[in-house]
Protein backbone atom coordinates (compact mmCIF):
# COMPACT_ATOMS: atom_id res chain seq x y z
CA UNK A 1 0.00 0.00 0.00
CA UNK A 2 1.40 3.21 -0.79
CA UNK A 3 2.52 5.68 1.88
CA UNK A 4 -0.07 8.56 2.44
CA UNK A 5 0.90 12.15 1.49
CA UNK A 6 2.50 14.87 3.40
CA UNK A 7 -0.02 16.99 5.50
CA UNK A 8 3.03 19.53 6.48
CA UNK A 9 2.05 22.15 3.61
CA UNK A 10 4.64 24.19 2.59
CA UNK A 11 5.05 26.25 -0.52
CA UNK A 12 7.37 23.89 -2.16
CA UNK A 13 5.89 23.12 -6.03
CA UNK A 14 7.03 20.35 -8.36
CA UNK A 15 6.78 18.27 -11.08
CA UNK A 16 3.74 15.20 -10.52
CA UNK A 17 6.56 12.24 -10.68
CA UNK A 18 3.76 10.47 -12.34
CA UNK A 19 2.59 13.07 -15.36
CA UNK A 20 4.60 15.79 -15.12
CA UNK A 21 1.84 18.38 -13.95
CA UNK A 22 2.44 21.22 -11.80
CA UNK A 23 2.36 19.49 -8.18
CA UNK A 24 1.82 20.67 -4.26
CA UNK A 25 1.49 17.27 -2.40
CA UNK A 26 4.36 15.29 -1.65
CA UNK A 27 4.58 11.28 -0.78
CA UNK A 28 4.15 11.35 3.15
CA UNK A 29 7.26 8.99 3.54
CA UNK A 30 10.20 10.45 1.75
CA UNK A 31 8.72 13.57 1.07
CA UNK A 32 10.90 13.57 -2.47
CA UNK A 33 8.36 12.83 -4.76
CA UNK A 34 5.64 15.31 -5.50
CA UNK A 35 1.75 14.03 -7.00
CA UNK A 36 -0.93 16.51 -8.81
CA UNK A 37 -3.64 13.98 -7.47
CA UNK A 38 -4.20 10.85 -5.88
CA UNK A 39 -4.23 8.82 -8.20
CA UNK A 40 -1.04 9.95 -9.85
CA UNK A 41 0.41 8.82 -6.41
CA UNK A 42 -1.36 5.15 -6.22
CA UNK A 43 0.16 4.89 -10.23
CA UNK A 44 3.34 5.72 -9.44
CA UNK A 45 3.42 4.05 -5.88
CA UNK A 46 2.81 0.51 -8.07
CA UNK A 47 4.85 1.55 -10.99
CA UNK A 48 8.30 2.88 -9.32
CA UNK A 49 7.93 4.74 -6.03
CA UNK A 50 7.38 1.44 -4.16
CA UNK A 51 11.00 0.54 -4.09
CA UNK A 52 12.39 3.54 -3.98
CA UNK A 53 10.46 5.28 -1.44
CA UNK A 54 12.84 6.06 1.42
CA UNK A 55 13.07 8.63 4.16
CA UNK A 56 16.22 9.73 3.63
CA UNK A 57 18.29 11.01 0.66
CA UNK A 58 21.87 10.84 -0.64
CA UNK A 59 24.17 14.18 -0.38
CA UNK A 60 27.73 14.40 -1.12
CA UNK A 61 30.22 17.01 0.68
CA UNK A 62 33.88 17.53 -0.18
CA UNK A 63 34.87 17.05 3.97
CA UNK A 64 32.26 13.68 3.89
CA UNK A 65 32.20 12.34 0.54
CA UNK A 66 29.00 10.93 0.02
CA UNK A 67 26.47 11.36 3.14
CA UNK A 68 23.01 10.60 4.03
CA UNK A 69 20.05 13.26 5.26
CA UNK A 70 16.57 12.96 6.76
CA UNK A 71 14.02 13.78 4.47
CA UNK A 72 11.39 14.04 6.58
CA UNK A 73 11.38 14.14 10.88
CA UNK A 74 11.93 10.12 12.29
CA UNK A 75 11.06 9.09 15.76
CA UNK A 76 13.16 7.02 17.72
CA UNK A 77 12.60 3.36 16.56
CA UNK A 78 11.76 4.03 13.01
CA UNK A 79 12.58 1.63 10.44
CA UNK A 80 14.92 3.90 7.95
CA UNK A 81 16.19 1.43 5.39
CA UNK A 82 16.29 -2.37 5.20
CA UNK A 83 18.68 -4.01 2.73
CA UNK A 84 20.04 -7.17 1.52
CA UNK A 85 23.51 -7.84 1.05
CA UNK A 86 25.77 -7.52 -1.96
CA UNK A 87 28.04 -10.29 -1.28
CA UNK A 88 28.49 -12.12 2.17
CA UNK A 89 31.99 -14.15 3.44
CA UNK A 90 34.33 -14.98 6.38
CA UNK A 91 36.00 -12.10 7.98
CA UNK A 92 39.53 -11.74 6.86
CA UNK A 93 40.43 -13.41 10.31
CA UNK A 94 38.53 -16.11 11.61
CA UNK A 95 38.80 -19.81 12.73
CA UNK A 96 37.95 -22.21 9.82
CA UNK A 97 34.17 -21.89 9.40
CA UNK A 98 31.45 -23.89 6.88
CA UNK A 99 31.51 -21.70 3.66
CA UNK A 100 27.54 -22.34 3.23
CA UNK A 101 26.26 -21.94 6.42
CA UNK A 102 29.08 -20.29 8.56
CA UNK A 103 29.22 -22.41 11.31
CA UNK A 104 32.40 -23.79 12.95
CA UNK A 105 33.76 -26.77 11.40
CA UNK A 106 36.04 -29.59 12.19
CA UNK A 107 37.33 -30.89 8.80
CA UNK A 108 35.16 -34.11 9.55
CA UNK A 109 34.20 -32.88 5.87
CA UNK A 110 35.22 -31.64 2.84
CA UNK A 111 33.48 -30.47 -0.35
CA UNK A 112 34.08 -32.68 -2.75
CA UNK A 113 34.49 -30.72 -5.84
CA UNK A 114 37.21 -27.93 -3.91
CA UNK A 115 38.10 -29.58 -0.78
CA UNK A 116 37.34 -26.33 1.11
CA UNK A 117 35.97 -27.83 4.96
CA UNK A 118 32.13 -27.71 5.28
CA UNK A 119 29.61 -29.37 7.51
CA UNK A 120 29.10 -31.50 5.15
CA UNK A 121 26.97 -32.62 1.81
CA UNK A 122 24.20 -29.78 2.42
CA UNK A 123 26.58 -26.61 2.34
CA UNK A 124 28.01 -27.78 -0.68
CA UNK A 125 25.08 -26.53 -2.87
CA UNK A 126 24.60 -22.57 -0.88
CA UNK A 127 25.28 -20.21 -3.49
CA UNK A 128 27.28 -18.20 -1.37
CA UNK A 129 30.24 -21.00 -1.87
CA UNK A 130 30.23 -21.06 -5.61
CA UNK A 131 33.39 -18.44 -6.44
CA UNK A 132 35.78 -20.20 -3.97
CA UNK A 133 34.32 -24.01 -5.52
CA UNK A 134 35.01 -22.73 -9.01
CA UNK A 135 38.20 -21.43 -8.34
CA UNK A 136 39.47 -23.87 -6.30
CA UNK A 137 37.79 -26.90 -8.98
CA UNK A 138 39.86 -25.30 -11.73
CA UNK A 139 42.97 -24.96 -9.84
CA UNK A 140 43.15 -27.65 -7.65
CA UNK A 141 45.61 -26.11 -5.19
CA UNK A 142 45.40 -27.36 -2.06
CA UNK A 143 43.10 -26.44 1.03
CA UNK A 144 46.02 -27.02 3.21
CA UNK A 145 44.20 -26.60 7.00
CA UNK A 146 44.79 -28.84 9.34
CA UNK A 147 44.15 -26.91 12.77
CA UNK A 148 40.40 -26.25 13.55
CA UNK A 149 41.08 -24.07 16.49
CA UNK A 150 43.19 -21.01 15.06
CA UNK A 151 42.36 -18.70 12.58
CA UNK A 152 43.62 -19.90 9.25
CA UNK A 153 45.21 -17.62 6.51
CA UNK A 154 43.07 -19.34 3.80
CA UNK A 155 40.17 -17.87 4.63
CA UNK A 156 41.79 -14.44 4.18
CA UNK A 157 40.89 -14.75 0.37
CA UNK A 158 37.67 -16.16 0.32
CA UNK A 159 35.68 -12.46 0.79
CA UNK A 160 37.85 -10.52 -1.98
CA UNK A 161 37.20 -13.64 -4.55
CA UNK A 162 33.31 -13.24 -3.80
CA UNK A 163 33.45 -9.94 -4.55
CA UNK A 164 35.52 -10.01 -7.92
CA UNK A 165 33.67 -12.93 -8.41
CA UNK A 166 30.34 -11.08 -8.75
CA UNK A 167 31.47 -9.17 -12.25
CA UNK A 168 30.62 -12.74 -13.91
CA UNK A 169 27.87 -13.36 -11.47
CA UNK A 170 25.94 -10.02 -11.73
CA UNK A 171 27.78 -6.83 -13.31
CA UNK A 172 25.17 -4.95 -11.86
CA UNK A 173 25.98 -6.04 -8.12
CA UNK A 174 29.77 -5.51 -9.19
CA UNK A 175 29.14 -2.51 -10.39
CA UNK A 176 27.46 -1.27 -7.48
CA UNK A 177 30.01 -2.69 -5.12
CA UNK A 178 32.75 -0.44 -7.09
CA UNK A 179 31.03 2.46 -6.86
CA UNK A 180 32.02 1.79 -3.04
CA UNK A 181 34.38 3.99 -1.11
CA UNK A 182 38.24 2.28 -1.25
CA UNK A 183 40.79 5.10 -0.42
CA UNK A 184 43.06 2.90 -2.93
CA UNK A 185 45.28 5.74 -2.99
CA UNK A 186 45.15 6.59 0.58
CA UNK A 187 46.44 2.67 1.61
CA UNK A 188 49.30 2.46 -0.94
CA UNK A 189 52.14 2.05 1.29
CA UNK A 190 50.38 1.78 4.58
CA UNK A 191 51.34 -1.48 6.79
CA UNK A 192 47.47 -3.31 5.79
CA UNK A 193 48.31 -2.74 1.90
CA UNK A 194 51.82 -4.35 2.45
CA UNK A 195 50.27 -7.30 4.65
CA UNK A 196 47.07 -7.85 1.65
CA UNK A 197 49.80 -7.59 -1.27
CA UNK A 198 51.27 -11.21 0.72
CA UNK A 199 48.11 -12.81 2.27
CA UNK A 200 45.12 -11.56 -0.31
CA UNK A 201 46.99 -10.35 -3.86
CA UNK A 202 49.61 -12.90 -3.71
CA UNK A 203 47.61 -16.12 -2.35
CA UNK A 204 44.81 -14.94 -5.23
CA UNK A 205 47.12 -14.58 -8.24
CA UNK A 206 49.71 -17.01 -7.29
CA UNK A 207 48.26 -19.95 -5.44
CA UNK A 208 45.16 -19.82 -6.89
CA UNK A 209 46.24 -18.71 -10.30
CA UNK A 210 43.67 -16.06 -10.54
CA UNK A 211 44.89 -14.38 -13.28
CA UNK A 212 44.16 -17.71 -15.36
CA UNK A 213 40.30 -16.99 -15.50
CA UNK A 214 39.04 -15.11 -18.27
CA UNK A 215 39.25 -10.99 -18.04
CA UNK A 216 35.74 -10.20 -19.23
CA UNK A 217 34.54 -12.98 -15.68
CA UNK A 218 37.23 -11.71 -12.96
CA UNK A 219 39.61 -8.74 -12.37
CA UNK A 220 42.84 -10.30 -11.43
CA UNK A 221 45.08 -7.11 -11.70
CA UNK A 222 46.84 -6.42 -8.27
CA UNK A 223 45.44 -2.79 -8.46
CA UNK A 224 41.46 -4.24 -8.99
CA UNK A 225 42.05 -6.97 -5.82
CA UNK A 226 43.61 -4.07 -3.57
CA UNK A 227 40.28 -1.49 -4.57
CA UNK A 228 37.97 -4.44 -3.41
CA UNK A 229 39.88 -5.71 -0.33
CA UNK A 230 40.22 -1.58 0.19
CA UNK A 231 35.86 -1.49 -0.37
CA UNK A 232 35.80 -4.39 2.26
CA UNK A 233 38.11 -3.11 4.76
CA UNK A 234 36.08 0.88 4.74
CA UNK A 235 32.57 -0.35 3.99
CA UNK A 236 31.93 -4.06 5.28
CA UNK A 237 29.43 -4.57 8.70
CA UNK A 238 30.17 -7.10 10.70
CA UNK A 239 27.30 -9.90 10.92
CA UNK A 240 27.36 -11.60 14.46
CA UNK A 241 26.19 -15.25 13.34
CA UNK A 242 25.59 -18.05 16.02
CA UNK A 243 28.76 -19.65 15.90
CA UNK A 244 30.87 -16.93 14.04
CA UNK A 245 31.38 -13.56 12.60
CA UNK A 246 31.11 -12.75 8.88
CA UNK A 247 31.43 -9.52 6.64
CA UNK A 248 28.93 -8.20 4.87
CA UNK A 249 28.57 -5.17 2.05
CA UNK A 250 25.40 -3.48 1.95
CA UNK A 251 26.00 -0.39 -0.48
CA UNK A 252 22.99 1.83 0.53
CA UNK A 253 24.13 1.57 4.32
CA UNK A 254 27.40 2.40 3.25
CA UNK A 255 26.85 5.84 2.89
CA UNK A 256 26.05 6.08 6.19
CA UNK A 257 28.58 8.50 7.84
CA UNK A 258 30.24 8.03 11.24
CA UNK A 259 29.81 9.68 14.54
CA UNK A 260 30.94 8.87 17.91
CA UNK A 261 27.57 9.33 18.93
CA UNK A 262 25.50 7.90 16.34
CA UNK A 263 21.59 8.28 15.79
CA UNK A 264 20.84 4.92 14.65
CA UNK A 265 21.43 1.46 15.44
CA UNK A 266 20.70 -1.87 12.86
CA UNK A 267 20.41 -5.37 13.38
CA UNK A 268 20.02 -8.43 10.71
CA UNK A 269 17.01 -10.46 10.26
CA UNK A 270 17.28 -14.16 10.00
CA UNK A 271 18.29 -13.65 6.00
CA UNK A 272 20.70 -11.06 6.91
CA UNK A 273 19.30 -8.30 5.45
CA UNK A 274 20.50 -5.38 7.36
CA UNK A 275 17.56 -3.25 9.23
CA UNK A 276 18.55 0.35 10.00
CA UNK A 277 16.28 2.02 12.69
CA UNK A 278 16.56 5.69 14.21
CA UNK A 279 18.40 5.71 17.78
CA UNK A 280 16.71 8.64 18.93
CA UNK A 281 14.28 11.30 17.15
CA UNK A 282 16.08 12.60 14.31
CA UNK A 283 14.91 15.72 12.34
CA UNK A 284 14.31 16.41 8.65
CA UNK A 285 17.64 17.24 7.09
CA UNK A 286 20.06 15.75 10.12
CA UNK A 287 22.51 14.14 9.05
CA UNK A 288 21.91 10.42 9.63
CA UNK A 289 24.91 8.32 11.21
CA UNK A 290 26.75 5.20 12.04
CA UNK A 291 29.56 4.77 14.15
CA UNK A 292 32.61 2.80 13.07
CA UNK A 293 34.87 2.26 16.31
CA UNK A 294 34.06 1.45 19.47
CA UNK A 295 32.23 3.68 22.15
CA UNK A 296 33.64 2.54 24.74
CA UNK A 297 37.29 4.03 24.00
CA UNK A 298 38.67 7.26 24.65
CA UNK A 299 39.05 9.71 22.05
CA UNK A 300 42.36 9.35 21.12
CA UNK A 301 42.28 5.80 20.74
CA UNK A 302 39.01 6.17 18.60
CA UNK A 303 40.60 8.84 16.18
CA UNK A 304 43.56 6.97 15.31
CA UNK A 305 41.68 3.88 14.56
CA UNK A 306 39.40 5.51 12.28
CA UNK A 307 42.39 7.27 10.96
CA UNK A 308 44.11 3.94 10.15
CA UNK A 309 41.15 2.23 9.51
CA UNK A 310 38.66 4.54 7.45
CA UNK A 311 41.40 6.91 6.54
CA UNK A 312 39.93 10.20 8.28
CA UNK A 313 39.99 12.46 11.43
CA UNK A 314 36.49 12.71 13.15
CA UNK A 315 35.38 15.86 14.25
CA UNK A 316 32.04 15.21 15.95
CA UNK A 317 30.49 16.74 18.87
CA UNK A 318 32.34 14.10 21.01
CA UNK A 319 35.66 14.49 19.71
CA UNK A 320 35.79 17.93 20.18
CA UNK A 321 34.77 18.55 23.41
CA UNK A 322 37.46 17.45 25.69
CA UNK A 323 35.27 16.11 28.53
CA UNK A 324 33.62 13.89 25.92
CA UNK A 325 29.90 15.17 26.40
CA UNK A 326 30.65 15.62 30.05
CA UNK A 327 31.56 12.25 30.96
CA UNK A 328 35.43 13.06 31.45
CA UNK A 329 36.10 9.71 29.51
CA UNK A 330 39.41 10.08 28.67
CA UNK A 331 40.44 12.98 31.86
CA UNK A 332 43.18 12.17 33.98
CA UNK A 333 44.12 13.48 37.37
CA UNK A 334 46.79 15.86 38.05
CA UNK A 335 50.14 15.17 39.36
CA UNK A 336 50.87 18.48 40.87
CA UNK A 337 47.75 19.37 42.61
CA UNK A 338 45.70 17.10 44.18
CA UNK A 339 42.22 18.45 42.87
CA UNK A 340 42.61 18.93 39.38
CA UNK A 341 42.15 16.92 36.26
CA UNK A 342 43.92 17.20 32.89
CA UNK A 343 42.00 17.63 29.65
CA UNK A 344 43.80 17.66 26.28
CA UNK A 345 44.01 21.58 25.25
CA UNK A 346 43.04 21.05 21.78
CA UNK A 347 41.21 17.50 21.29
CA UNK A 348 41.22 17.33 17.59
CA UNK A 349 44.85 18.15 17.85
CA UNK A 350 46.51 15.15 18.56
CA UNK A 351 50.21 16.04 19.60
CA UNK A 352 48.27 18.74 21.51
CA UNK A 353 49.44 18.98 25.55
CA UNK A 354 47.04 18.37 28.39
CA UNK A 355 46.55 20.73 31.06
CA UNK A 356 45.23 20.73 34.77
CA UNK A 357 41.75 22.34 35.43
CA UNK A 358 43.11 23.45 37.98
CA UNK A 359 46.61 24.29 38.44
CA UNK A 360 47.23 25.34 34.75
CA UNK A 361 50.43 22.64 34.87
CA UNK A 362 50.81 21.11 31.04
CA UNK A 363 51.98 17.43 30.18
CA UNK A 364 52.75 15.97 26.72
CA UNK A 365 50.23 13.95 24.61
CA UNK A 366 53.62 11.16 24.80
CA UNK A 367 52.87 11.02 28.71
CA UNK A 368 49.35 10.93 27.96
CA UNK A 369 49.78 8.02 26.17
CA UNK A 370 51.98 6.20 28.09
CA UNK A 371 49.55 6.50 31.01
CA UNK A 372 46.89 4.98 29.37
CA UNK A 373 48.86 2.30 27.77
CA UNK A 374 49.91 1.49 31.03
CA UNK A 375 46.53 1.22 32.67
CA UNK A 376 45.28 -0.56 29.93
CA UNK A 377 48.02 -3.58 30.37
CA UNK A 378 46.74 -3.60 34.41
CA UNK A 379 42.76 -3.99 33.58
CA UNK A 380 43.67 -6.15 30.95
CA UNK A 381 45.54 -8.62 32.98
CA UNK A 382 43.11 -8.21 36.24
CA UNK A 383 40.32 -8.83 33.86
CA UNK A 384 41.80 -12.24 32.83
CA UNK A 385 40.39 -13.48 35.99
CA UNK A 386 39.35 -10.98 37.56
CA UNK A 387 38.05 -11.00 41.42
CA UNK A 388 36.05 -8.58 43.41
CA UNK A 389 39.03 -7.16 45.79
CA UNK A 390 41.30 -6.93 43.07
CA UNK A 391 38.92 -5.11 41.11
CA UNK A 392 37.83 -2.66 43.84
CA UNK A 393 41.63 -2.22 44.47
CA UNK A 394 42.32 -1.54 41.15
CA UNK A 395 39.58 1.14 40.78
CA UNK A 396 40.44 2.96 44.43
CA UNK A 397 43.96 3.11 43.30
CA UNK A 398 43.46 4.62 40.25
CA UNK A 399 40.41 7.07 40.16
CA UNK A 400 42.37 8.47 42.76
CA UNK A 401 45.40 9.14 41.66
CA UNK A 402 45.71 8.50 38.13
CA UNK A 403 42.76 9.36 35.85
CA UNK A 404 38.86 10.45 36.55
CA UNK A 405 36.90 7.82 38.35
CA UNK A 406 34.53 7.87 34.82
CA UNK A 407 37.76 6.80 32.74
CA UNK A 408 37.44 4.55 29.99
CA UNK A 409 39.37 1.82 31.76
CA UNK A 410 38.05 2.06 34.73
CA UNK A 411 34.71 1.88 33.02
CA UNK A 412 35.18 -1.34 31.56
CA UNK A 413 36.15 -2.56 35.12
CA UNK A 414 33.35 -1.48 36.77
CA UNK A 415 31.23 -3.09 34.16
CA UNK A 416 32.96 -6.41 35.68
CA UNK A 417 32.79 -5.52 39.45
CA UNK A 418 28.70 -4.58 39.08
CA UNK A 419 27.93 -7.95 37.92
CA UNK A 420 30.40 -9.83 40.55
CA UNK A 421 28.77 -7.99 43.80
CA UNK A 422 26.12 -10.22 44.82
CA UNK A 423 27.20 -13.69 42.81
CA UNK A 424 29.36 -14.75 44.67
CA UNK A 425 28.29 -15.63 48.29
CA UNK A 426 31.13 -13.25 50.16
CA UNK A 427 30.10 -10.25 48.17
CA UNK A 428 26.26 -10.67 48.65
CA UNK A 429 26.22 -8.99 51.92
CA UNK A 430 23.92 -5.95 52.59
CA UNK A 431 27.01 -3.50 52.25
CA UNK A 432 28.02 -5.02 48.62
CA UNK A 433 24.54 -4.85 47.47
CA UNK A 434 24.47 -1.24 48.17
CA UNK A 435 27.76 -0.78 46.27
CA UNK A 436 25.88 -2.77 43.14
CA UNK A 437 23.22 -0.63 43.20
CA UNK A 438 25.40 2.78 43.58
CA UNK A 439 27.88 1.17 40.93
CA UNK A 440 25.13 0.85 38.63
CA UNK A 441 23.05 4.15 38.88
CA UNK A 442 26.76 5.78 38.00
CA UNK A 443 27.27 3.62 34.91
CA UNK A 444 23.85 4.17 33.32
CA UNK A 445 24.48 7.76 34.02
CA UNK A 446 27.69 7.61 31.28
CA UNK A 447 25.62 5.06 29.04
CA UNK A 448 23.02 7.80 28.35
CA UNK A 449 25.79 10.58 28.14
CA UNK A 450 27.92 8.78 25.86
CA UNK A 451 24.99 7.18 23.82
CA UNK A 452 21.31 8.80 24.50
CA UNK A 453 19.69 6.26 22.10
CA UNK A 454 21.53 3.59 23.41
CA UNK A 455 22.73 2.79 19.68
CA UNK A 456 25.78 0.90 20.46
CA UNK A 457 25.87 0.77 24.44
CA UNK A 458 22.32 -1.41 24.68
CA UNK A 459 24.33 -4.45 25.48
CA UNK A 460 26.21 -2.63 28.28
CA UNK A 461 23.31 -0.75 29.89
CA UNK A 462 20.85 -3.83 29.65
CA UNK A 463 23.53 -5.56 31.80
CA UNK A 464 23.67 -2.82 34.57
CA UNK A 465 19.93 -2.20 34.11
CA UNK A 466 19.26 -6.19 34.96
CA UNK A 467 21.99 -6.07 37.79
CA UNK A 468 20.66 -2.56 39.41
CA UNK A 469 17.14 -4.65 39.55
CA UNK A 470 18.88 -7.69 41.17
CA UNK A 471 20.09 -5.21 43.89
CA UNK A 472 17.13 -3.41 44.86
CA UNK A 473 15.38 -7.01 44.83
CA UNK A 474 17.60 -8.24 47.42
CA UNK A 475 16.86 -5.35 49.87
CA UNK A 476 13.12 -5.50 49.14
CA UNK A 477 13.38 -9.23 49.77
CA UNK A 478 14.76 -8.96 53.30
CA UNK A 479 12.10 -7.07 54.30
CA UNK A 480 9.32 -9.64 53.55
CA UNK A 481 9.86 -12.50 56.08
CA UNK A 482 7.76 -13.51 58.27
CA UNK A 483 5.80 -10.23 57.07
CA UNK A 484 7.06 -6.77 55.68
CA UNK A 485 7.88 -4.42 58.44
CA UNK A 486 7.95 -1.22 56.44
CA UNK A 487 5.44 -2.03 53.27
CA UNK A 488 5.29 1.28 51.79
CA UNK A 489 9.11 0.86 51.48
CA UNK A 490 9.10 -2.98 49.72
CA UNK A 491 6.41 -1.14 47.57
CA UNK A 492 8.70 1.38 46.32
CA UNK A 493 11.64 -0.95 45.89
CA UNK A 494 9.29 -3.34 43.77
CA UNK A 495 7.92 -0.68 41.02
CA UNK A 496 11.63 0.14 41.19
CA UNK A 497 12.95 -2.99 40.13
CA UNK A 498 9.59 -3.64 37.74
CA UNK A 499 10.76 -0.38 36.36
CA UNK A 500 14.37 -1.57 35.52
CA UNK A 501 13.22 -5.18 34.05
CA UNK A 502 10.93 -3.02 31.85
CA UNK A 503 14.15 -0.47 30.83
CA UNK A 504 16.16 -3.46 30.45
CA UNK A 505 13.70 -5.15 27.99
CA UNK A 506 13.54 -2.04 25.94
CA UNK A 507 17.39 -1.39 25.22
CA UNK A 508 17.73 -5.27 24.50
CA UNK A 509 14.61 -5.74 22.46
CA UNK A 510 16.50 -5.56 19.12
CA UNK A 511 19.35 -7.57 20.14
CA UNK A 512 19.99 -10.86 18.39
CA UNK A 513 18.42 -13.29 20.33
CA UNK A 514 20.90 -16.49 19.85
CA UNK A 515 23.66 -13.72 21.34
CA UNK A 516 23.69 -13.11 25.35
CA UNK A 517 22.39 -9.90 24.94
CA UNK A 518 18.91 -11.31 23.45
CA UNK A 519 19.00 -14.20 25.96
CA UNK A 520 19.33 -11.75 28.86
CA UNK A 521 16.11 -10.23 27.22
CA UNK A 522 14.28 -13.19 27.25
CA UNK A 523 15.47 -13.68 31.16
CA UNK A 524 14.47 -10.44 32.14
CA UNK A 525 10.89 -10.91 30.53
CA UNK A 526 10.45 -14.03 32.54
CA UNK A 527 11.67 -12.46 35.35
CA UNK A 528 9.50 -9.53 35.26
CA UNK A 529 6.45 -12.18 34.79
CA UNK A 530 7.33 -13.57 38.26
CA UNK A 531 8.21 -10.25 40.18
CA UNK A 532 4.27 -9.21 39.35
CA UNK A 533 3.06 -13.00 40.52
CA UNK A 534 5.45 -11.85 43.49
CA UNK A 535 4.29 -8.66 43.75
CA UNK A 536 0.02 -9.52 43.81
CA UNK A 537 1.48 -12.06 46.18
CA UNK A 538 3.18 -9.48 48.33
CA UNK A 539 -0.16 -7.17 48.89
CA UNK A 540 -3.20 -9.35 47.91
CA UNK A 541 -4.64 -8.83 51.57
C1 LIG B 1 31.45 3.78 4.61
S1 LIG B 1 32.12 5.09 3.71
C2 LIG B 1 30.82 6.28 3.77
C3 LIG B 1 30.46 6.77 2.37
C4 LIG B 1 31.51 7.61 1.71
N1 LIG B 1 31.47 8.96 2.22
C5 LIG B 1 31.36 7.60 0.21
O1 LIG B 1 31.23 8.65 -0.42
O2 LIG B 1 31.40 6.49 -0.34
C6 LIG B 1 33.31 5.68 4.83
C7 LIG B 1 34.12 6.85 4.36
O3 LIG B 1 33.34 8.04 4.37
C8 LIG B 1 34.09 9.13 4.89
N2 LIG B 1 33.51 9.53 6.19
C9 LIG B 1 32.54 8.90 6.88
N3 LIG B 1 32.24 9.56 8.02
C10 LIG B 1 33.04 10.62 8.08
C11 LIG B 1 33.20 11.67 9.02
N4 LIG B 1 32.48 11.75 10.13
N5 LIG B 1 34.14 12.61 8.75
C12 LIG B 1 34.89 12.54 7.62
N6 LIG B 1 34.79 11.56 6.69
C13 LIG B 1 33.87 10.61 6.90
C14 LIG B 1 35.50 8.61 5.08
O4 LIG B 1 36.21 8.84 3.91
C15 LIG B 1 35.28 7.13 5.28
O5 LIG B 1 36.39 6.34 4.97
Amino acid sequence: MESGTDDQKDDVVGMCANCGNLAKMRCGNCRQAFYCKRECQRDHWKSLHKDQCRPYQVLESPELGRYIVATRDLKAGEVILKEEPLVIGPKQITEPICLGCYKRVDGSYRCQKCHWPLCGPQCEKYPDHHPECVVGLEIGSPIDIANFDEPNHFYEVVFPLRCLALKKKSPKKYEQLLSLDSHYEDRKGTFAYQENQKSIVNMLRNYFFLQQFPAEDIDSSEKSIHNVTGIIDVNALELRLGESEVNGLYPNFAMLEHSCTPNTKHAFSENRQVILKAAVDIKRGEHISTMYTHILWGTSARRDHLKHSKYFMCTCFRCSDPTELGTNFSTLRCKQCDKGFMLSAAPLDELADWICTSCNTTIKHEEVTDINLKLGEEVEKVLEAPTVPQLEDLIKRHAGTTVHPNHYHLFVTRHTLLQMYGRDPTYANEECMKKKERLCQDFLKVCTALDPGMARLAPYAGVALYEYHLAVLSRARQDTEPRPTNPAELKKDVETAKALLQQCIKVLQDEPKDQPEGQLCHVAQQNLAELRQWEASLFSS
